[in-house]
């Protein structure tokens, strides 16, 4: 147990010391309307991720994965177990906390990337840090157009979600996530919608960004070559956890 239980501002405090992200004993059921029988897509499964290190998770399609990175990033609470964050459980935190905990520790790049139709990519990237509050609309563009030039769209800060390729708007789905500068960057297949060339650069983008300032990332991927790029790859059958 940590010797300092850090508020939910407070996790620098005990960054240097604890995991970033440690799950322990963790099942998930979900029960179904035709089933009699829950069924179980987590089971005991335990995860730890330290500063600067980087997981990938593999499974067949349906294995849990997106299950378990939900439970990861504090949108899904587990059934049993426990979810350390910094040292700090977070399974029997409020949702008011799990989700302030969220916005300022975990940057989330989702298979489905919850784009917004008529907005443009800098609005779209600046979003988050209406939520951080404290900063002009002039200061939330400028680190909006900054982080889009990261990702190589400093040419298209205005272009609308509907003009933007596949590939971009993946980008700008990643300029979103890494915005608040997260401690923890939670990503599902996060290259799908990229070629090859791309691909590779976005990742370097997301690598470095895991691996500075004892930073992490967690990468679910079909991709066993991407996942290799990991310090540590999983994978996810038969509801566990066990390393490749
Ligand atoms: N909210 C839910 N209610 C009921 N069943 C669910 C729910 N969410 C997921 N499942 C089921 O849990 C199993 C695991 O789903 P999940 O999306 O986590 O798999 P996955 O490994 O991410 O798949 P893919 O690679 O195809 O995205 C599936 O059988 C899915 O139908």
């Amino acid at each position: 147990m940590s010797a300092v239980t850090p508020e939910p501002g407070d996790v620098r405090v005990a960054e240097a010391r604890e995991p970033v992200l440690a799950i322990s004993g963790i099942t998930k059921r979900f029960t179904l309307r035709r089933r009699k029988e829950p069924l179980t897509v987590l089971e005991d499964v335990s995860l730890t991720v330290h500063p600067g290190a980087t997981a990938a998770i593999v499974g067949l399609s349906g294995a849990g994965k997106s299950t378990l990175l939900n439970i990861l990033g504090l949108l899904e609470r587990p059934d049993a177990g426990t979810v350390r964050m910094y040292g700090r459980e977070t399974t029997t935190l409020r949702e008011r906390e799990r989700a302030q905990l969220r916005g300022e520790t975990i940057g989330f790049v989702f298979q489905q990337l919850n784009l917004l139709q008529r907005r443009t990519a800098r609005q779209q990237v600046a979003a988050p840090l209406l939520y951080a509050g404290g900063r002009s609309l002039r200061r939330r563009y400028d680190l909006a157009d900054e982080t889009l030039r990261r990702v190589g769209l400093g040419e298209r800060l205005h272009a609308t979600q509907s003009s933007l390729s596949g590939g971009e708007q993946q980008r700008v789905a990643i300029a979103r996530a890494l915005i608040r500068d997260p401690r923890l960057i939670l990503a599902d297949e996060p290259t799908g919608a990229l070629d090859p060339v791309t691909a590779g650069q976005v990742m370097d983008l997301l690598f470095d960004q895991a691996r500075a300032d004892g930073r992490a990332l967690i990468l679910v991927t079909h991709d066993h070559t991407l996942a290799r790029r990991a310090d540590a790859v999983y994978v996810l059958e038969n509801s566990t956890l066990t390393p490749a």
